[in-house]
């Protein structure tokens, strides 16, 4: 057993490659066991295994800085930096976040799940070490960069490689010569296969036996002869085609002015030290080409199909409705979609990278022509989105809520400033917990009622979900529907909201209004009722259109003393915030406080236990509404008032 007698990276640096092996196998078993029960990223770190043991052993962390792009990759370097011990509280409250976490360990650097951005941030500390910087104060910059050797290594995915970001800082990279080392690795897959030449032309010889053994047979020799030298590996039969292809990387990435070496194979761990060790000799951008297969050890993440389904992440049911009234918000997007695909052939979809996660497999399946996957480029993937309805489409893009925070400009300036039909459906919107600080989808109503002449609609059901969908693919113009990870409610009392009209769930005495808006409609609802057992009874509406607000629904608040009202995200500039605005506009006396998630908040663990934290849950709605129901007594028993209630 070699994991328990890791607590540091030097504890294998010498190790013999036999011990290294068993290593190795320990590592995939752990992880297997760890992440089938608690949940977690098991393809991309079943791939990594041997890749991040030769780079502990190669680097030394954290002198030498190792960055891991989009950091679900890096359950192996927590486990041989020391926190085996207490993996077993991997995503959970409090316990080890599911991605590098500075406060956890000093061989963490970037916590932003965000893909495509570690060159940049490579690219950066370059260019402090190049300034040599002497010792760093406070947390940010803790480390030592006086030595001359230390080096900047970045784990870079083939999916995180088709990001914008990651484009834009290669072009600097090669520009500047920055001293980096790019660790290219290519499964060929995000989720379902990377949109990428880049990647598409090694995948015909990646981990090929044959092309392994031959180009091995050849030595290391022929990876590092330039570009000219892979032509003559042309005459080659059987690899002519697929080599010239091959070096097509080569190409790309000695145009752009970074050094290319490999492919190399990702699994042979003296392979990689070979590689890895001559890049840490060269001076200026290099990037190693390494060739790695996702779910590498596990059939059931090795398998494609699941691989595409998703990284194979065993998640926790969670959600505070009860399995036989609720289902996946995700699940009825994407049956309806299909269901309305088939007579309106205008109709297209849109994903950045994510087909299966945002429920479009099935469009893809039975309208491949019509369903466009373009790879991690949310920006992209919106502008495109504004191109096709321009040429009389009509997209619909499925993005979480968390990514289309990188695509704000695009959605405000290139589809909504044009007025142009596209419907932007907000998947994980809200807290979505386990997932770590940067996947909580808390900005999107913040943004979307920013944008103007944007239709945004939050459902408070599945059916309500059919319905939104329906009404925005009549619009004229740009929407967005947001709903949650969590399942929800099939249906909130009996029937469901037509159009842009507001639904009102329940008729109170006048005084108290309260709006849920979304997912905190059910909870709402549930403490509306219990505080009428206890004689309080408030007004219930369910807006469902934030923007244009139904004015019936505002002539009826102002009719009201108190109007509370409660969501899943962000509290300054959110919903609520719109409605009160909107309200002080008609009735200025009235009191409005808008109840959701501080701006302050990022947490991690059971979403429903966040939002029990926050008091937006059902027992947190019924005491909020409570208190205010008796500071409104005292405040309105004065002598200035008449009694409240
Ligand atoms: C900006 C952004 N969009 C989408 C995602 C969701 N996402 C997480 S991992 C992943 C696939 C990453 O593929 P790759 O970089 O090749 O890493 P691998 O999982 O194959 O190791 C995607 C799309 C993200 N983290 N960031
Ligand atoms: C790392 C990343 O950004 C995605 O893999 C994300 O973790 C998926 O989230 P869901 O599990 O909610 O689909
Ligand atoms: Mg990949």
């Amino acid at each position: 057993m070699w994991l328990e007698k890791i607590s540091s990276p030097s504890d294998i640096r010498n190790l013999e490659y036999q011990q290294i092996s068993e290593l190795c196998q320990e590592l995939r078993e752990f992880l297997v066991d760890t992440v089938t029960t608690h949940g977690g990223h098991l393809g991309s770190n079943l791939g990594v295994v041997e890749l991040t043991v030769a780079l502990h052993r190669v680097f030394e962390s954290p002198k030498d800085i190792l960055l891991f792009d989009t950091g679900h990759q890096a359950y192996i370097h927590k486990l041989l930096t020391g926190r085996a011990s207490e993996f077993e509280t991997l995503r959970t409250q409090d316990g080890l976040s599911g991605y590098p976490k500075r406060a956890e360990s000093e061989h963490d650097w970037i916590e932003n799940s965000h893909a495509s951005t570690a060159l940049s941030y490579a690219y950066g500390l370059a260019a402090s070490m190049k300034l040599g910087r002497g010792p760093m104060t406070g947390e940010a910059l803790r480390a030592e960069s006086k030595d001359p050797n230390r080096r900047v290594v970045a784990v870079v995915g083939d999916g995180a490689l088709t990001g914008g970001m990651a484009y834009e800082a290669l072009n600097n990279i090669g520009h500047a010569q920055s001293n980096i080392i790019i660790i290219w690795n290519d499964n060929g897959r995000s989720y379902a296969p990377t949109i990428s030449r880049l990647s598409q032309s090694i995948t015909k010889i990646r981990l090929h036996p044959s092309y392994m053994q031959a180009r091995n047979r050849l030595g290391k020799v022929i990876s590092e002869i330039p570009a000219v030298g892979g032509l003559a590996a042309t005459s080659w039969s059987g690899f002519t085609a697929a080599l010239r292809e091959a070096i097509e990387p080569r190409v790309f990435f000695e145009a752009l002015g970074v050094r290319y070496t490999g492919p190399v194979d990702g699994h042979d761990v003296a392979e990689l030290e070979y590689a890895l060790q001559g890049a840490k000799e060269w001076q200026g951008p290099i990037v190693v080409h390494v060739l790695t297969q996702k779910g590498r050890g596990y059939a059931p993440a090795e398998d494609d199909e699941i691989n595409r389904l998703h990284d194979l992440k065993v998640r926790k049911p969670s959600g505070n409705c009860n399995e036989e009234q609720c289902g996946s918000y995700t699940e009825t997007f994407s049956k309806h979609l299909l269901a309305v695909a088939e007579s309106r052939p205008e109709v297209v979809a849109i994903t950045a990278a994510m087909p299966a996660p945002t429920g479009l497999l099935p469009f893809s399946q039975s309208y491949p022509d019509r369903f466009f996957d373009v790879g991690i480029a949310e920006q992209h993937a919106v502008t495109g989105a504004a191109g096709m309805a321009m040429g009389g489409l009509r997209p619909v893009v499925a993005i979480y809520s968390t990514f289309l925070s990188r695509a704000f400009d695009q959605v405000n300036l290139d589809v909504a400033l044009h007025r142009l039909p596209v419907c932007f459906v907000i998947d994980r919107a809200g807290i979505t917990g386990d997932d770590g600080p940067s996947h909580h989808g808390v900005l999107d109503l913040v943004q979307m009622l920013s944008v103007p002449d944007l239709c945004v609609f939050a459902p408070s059901s599945l059916e309500e979900l059919e319905r939104m969908i329906d009404t925005a693919l009549t619009l004229p113009g740009p929407s967005s529907i947001r709903f949650p990870k969590t399942p929800g409610p099939l249906q909130i009392a009996s029937g469901s909201g037509e159009g842009l009209r507001a639904r009102k769930l329940i008729s109170g005495s006048g005084e108290i209004a309260v709006v849920g808006v979304g997912k905190m409609v059910l909870p709402a609802y549930q403490a509306a009722i219990d505080l009428a057992s206890k004689g309080v009874s408030v007004t219930l509406w369910d807006p469902r259109c934030i923007r244009p607000l139904d004015q019936d629904l505002l002539e009826d608040l102002s009719n009201h003393r108190l109007v509370l009202t409660f969501e899943d995200g962000f509290v300054n500039g959110g919903a609520g915030d719109f409605i009160g605005h909107s309200l002080r506009e008609v009735a200025p006396e009235v009191d409005v406080f808008n109840y959701g998630v501080p701006v302050e908040f990022i947490a991690q663990g059971d979403p429903e236990g966040i939002l029990s934290a926050l008091k937006l849950d059902k027992n947190g709605i019924a005491d909020t509404i409570w208190a205010a129901y008796e500071s409104a007594l005292v405040k309105h028993t004065s002598e200035k008032f008449p009694p409240l209630l």
